[in-house]
Order: C-alpha cells, then structure tokens, then sequence
C-alpha cells in the first residue's frame, strides 16, 4: 500500500483539563478529498491547528509526504507543502485580487517557482480574472472565499487544509466552491475540508472522518458515513439524501 500523503497516529491535544483531540488516527491518501465533520467543539479546528504546527500535539506522531512533522515550525510544514485556507479570509485590503493571489505564489513550499505562472494558474482557478484588478476591500464573502483558495494554492502546496469554505454561501457560490475544490484536486492538490455544509461535504468528499468530543468515531466513504447509526446519533440527526 502506498503511504498517505497525511497520517496522524494517535495524536492527542490537551488543553490544561480539556481533551481536544483524543488519540486520533487517520489516513489522508494522495489525490484524496476527504473531509473532517463532527458538532461545534468536536475538534476539527484544533486537528488543522496540529498539522499545521500553530499548535504543538500533547502526544502522537503527525507524518506528511514521508516525513515527520510533529514539532516543526508553521513555516517549516509550509514550506513541505501543507497550506491552508482560512474561512475568514484577510487580505490585504487595499491590494487587488491579484496582488494578493501572487503574494501567496511568493511564499509556500520551497524549491523552483514561478511565481508569475503560479499567480496566474490560480487566479484561473478559482475564477477570479474579473475581479484581478478589484481591491481585495469590499469583495462579497464568496468572492473573499475564492480568492483565500486561490492565494492557498498559489503557495504550491501539496496539501490543502480548508476551513469551512461553504460557511455562508449561498447555494450557487457553494456550488463553485466545490468545483474550485474538485479543480484543485484534479491539478493534484490533496484536499482535507473541514465543513458544516453536509450537502457540500457529502457531494465533494471521497471519504470523510466523523470526530466526536475529539475522538474519531467514524470514517468512510459519504454513503457508509450517512448510514453509521453513531455518526447519526452524534451529529447529522436524520439520514442525509444525495
Ligand atoms: N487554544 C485553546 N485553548 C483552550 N481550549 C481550546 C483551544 N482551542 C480549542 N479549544 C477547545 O477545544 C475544543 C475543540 O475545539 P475546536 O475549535 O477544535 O472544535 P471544532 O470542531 O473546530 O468546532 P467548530 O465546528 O465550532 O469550529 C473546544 O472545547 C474548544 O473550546
């Protein structure tokens, strides 16, 4: 079997009394959409926060692209690869589009950039040349949506972590957000998403981890996690329709 692009193994996070995380385990593969879902306060946050380094694990090992990453530096897991899309997005406001699209080009993962082509890829993306040349100040939320995912991507990574991206859309600009998503796929960008948009998360994901009170309940593909009696009772209530 292949490694995944992702693993975390046992990983714990202990906030002084709180368990946020409790010995979570899971697998993302290379190529994959795969999704975090659970209720407010599961832990899905704090997981992002983990991989990414702005927080350190109490305990477990966190590996990406071969390499252990667990007590390295944000900057250090960003340059392996690993980006994130935030749900509220903060550009620079006075700045156009595409200057923000490009200042993510400048950073992210090491090794050759261009970073005129990447800049432009991803404004190509996410559909954002109408808007290249507007300041990022007094774009609608799903325009300031597209444009985080595009200074994300723009940055190289082999990873994207996004964060509630659907939150606040309404049903045709979440529609684009999962073509952007199934996009970034396709251009070999692994995805891990964390939503609350069931509709969105059941129709983008290839498989999808249910946390609980901070413990992984429950993992499968969309239609065997609509089914599981334990991520029904935990979370989605009634059985979710396609
Ligand atoms: N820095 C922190 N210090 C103390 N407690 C924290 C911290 N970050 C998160 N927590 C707590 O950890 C638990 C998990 O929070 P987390 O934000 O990861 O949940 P979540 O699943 O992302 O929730 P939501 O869907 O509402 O964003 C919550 O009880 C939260 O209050």
């Amino acid at each position: 079997m292949t490694e995944p692009l992702l693993r975390l193994d046992h990983v714990t996070k202990r906030f002084r009394g709180l368990v946020a995380t409790n010995d979570v385990s899971l697998a993302v593969p290379e190529g994959a959409i795969c999704s975090l879902i659970g209720p407010n306060g599961a832990g899905k946050s704090t997981i992002f926060n983990l991989v990414t380094g702005y927080l350190p694990v109490s305990e477990g090992e966190i590996h990406f692209a071969g390499r252990r990453i667990d007590g390295l530096s944000t900057r250090a897991i960003s340059h392996l690869g690993v980006a994130r899309a935030f749900q509220i997005a903060k550009p620079f406001p006075d700045l156009s589009v595409e200057d923000n699209v490009r200042i993510g080009a400048l950073f992210g993962r090491e090794g050759p950039r261009d970073v005129e082509r990447e800049t432009e890829q991803a404004i190509a993306l996410c559909g954002l040349e109408p808007l290249r040349d507007r300041q990022a100040l007094g774009l609608t939320v799903g325009n300031l949506r597209r444009l985080e995912l595009a200074r994300a991507i723009a940055a190289r990574p082999l990873l994207l972590l996004a964060d509630e991206p659907c939150a606040g859309l309404n049903p045709s600009e979440t529609d684009e957000v999962i073509e952007i998503l199934r996009r970034i796929r396709e251009r070999g960008i692994t995805v891990l998403l964390v939503e609350h948009d069931m509709g969105a998360v059941m129709r983008v994901s290839d498989s999808i981890f249910v946390i609980d009170a901070g413990r992984k309940i429950a993992e499968g593909t969309p239609v065997e996690v609509a089914a599981d009696p334990k991520v029904i009772a935990a979370y989605l209530g009634t059985p979710v329709e396609d």
